[in-house]
């Protein structure tokens, strides 16, 4: 008999609900219409061991119940998606009492009101290219973890960025540069200190102003690598907003390169750019306070 033969086979961490409900809500109290756009994703853990050793569902809040609590909630209003998330978090894990915790995720597609004769529309709207905002409540019955962010936010900067100083071995190719194009899908997500989700703070304004000031980090600060960029941005973040403890930022480094004219007897004073797919550097980064 083999070792593996005599061990014990148990069931490890486990979490299921339903992925990605698109639950849009329009509020029409008025004949302006407001329009409240997401993809909310529910997990559940908790003593589920019955049904996947033996089918006994008698525990298993079916992920279809799971779908239409978070659409009969949003009857009662959205407000902001952690606000939202909160709500349904502790609904799950207190309705029943084998559900331990709840892992939930939204993001919010933006939508804007189309300009008609200078005015925005009272009911058209088109979705914004901003970004997707994004949350997530992470709730155990004693502790809840609130994160926030933004994600797909495409920018770029046509100056002021260089990269040089790096080391250079029979491999490089790459040139020095004082001056080059900076292009990014910005993904950022920021974690609430949990004193200031339980005093409760405005999600909704603390996302804008955060999103504001991490593209006006961008925008602000002249570059000398992604890196610098994005510790800039988080620090920047952390000094402003005492309620959030830390901020991890993910960008891709859309390398956009410069093409040869010289064949076509043309000069490229930094003009004409081949913008690359793919690879592209990944450069991450988690800024955050010392004593967190
Ligand atoms: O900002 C950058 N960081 C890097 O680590 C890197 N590597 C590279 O080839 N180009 C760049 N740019």
């Amino acid at each position: 008999m083999t070792s593996s033969n005599r061990s014990r086979i148990v069931l490890g961490p486990n979490q299921y609900g339903k992925a990605e409900c698109r639950l849009v809500r329009i509020d029409r109290a008025t004949d302006r219409h407001e329009i409240t756009d997401l993809n909310v994703t529910t997990q559940l853990r908790g003593d589920f061991t019955a049904c996947h050793t033996e089918g006994d569902n008698g525990h298993v809040v079916a992920t279809d119940t799971q779908k239409n609590t978070v659409y009969a909630f949003a009857r009662d209003g959205v407000g902001a998606p952690e606000a939202f998330l909160l709500r349904l978090a502790r609904h799950f894990t207190t309705a029943h009492e084998w559900v331990t915790a709840a892992d939930l995720a939204a993001e919010q597609y933006a939508w804007e009101r189309i300009a008609v004769d200078g005015a925005g529309h009272d009911h058209a709207f088109r979705r914004t290219g901003r970004g997707t905002r994004t949350a997530r409540v992470e709730h155990d019955g004693e502790s809840t973890v609130v994160t926030a962010g933004l994600t797909d936010c495409t920018v770029l900067k046509s100056t002021g960025s260089e990269f040089h100083g790096f080391p250079r071995d029979r491999y490089t190719t790459l040139e020095d540069t004082t001056d080059r194009i900076l292009a990014t899908d910005l993904t950022a997500t920021w974690r609430y200190a949990a004193s200031a989700v339980e005093r409760g703070l405005d999600y909704d304004a603390t996302y804008a102003g955060v999103s504001d000031l991490l593209l006006a980090t961008f925008a602000g600060r002249h570059s000398l690598a992604l890196q610098q960029t994005i510790f800039e941005m988080g620090r920047a973040v952390l000094e402003r907003y005492a309620e959030i403890d830390e901020i991890s930022l993910s960008c891709p480094n859309k390398h956009h390169f410069l093409v040869d004219l010289e064949p076509f007897g043309l000069d490229n004073p930094g003009e004409i750019f081949f913008a690359a797919d793919r690879p592209y550097g990944l450069i991450q980064a988690t800024v955050l306070r010392e004593e967190a």
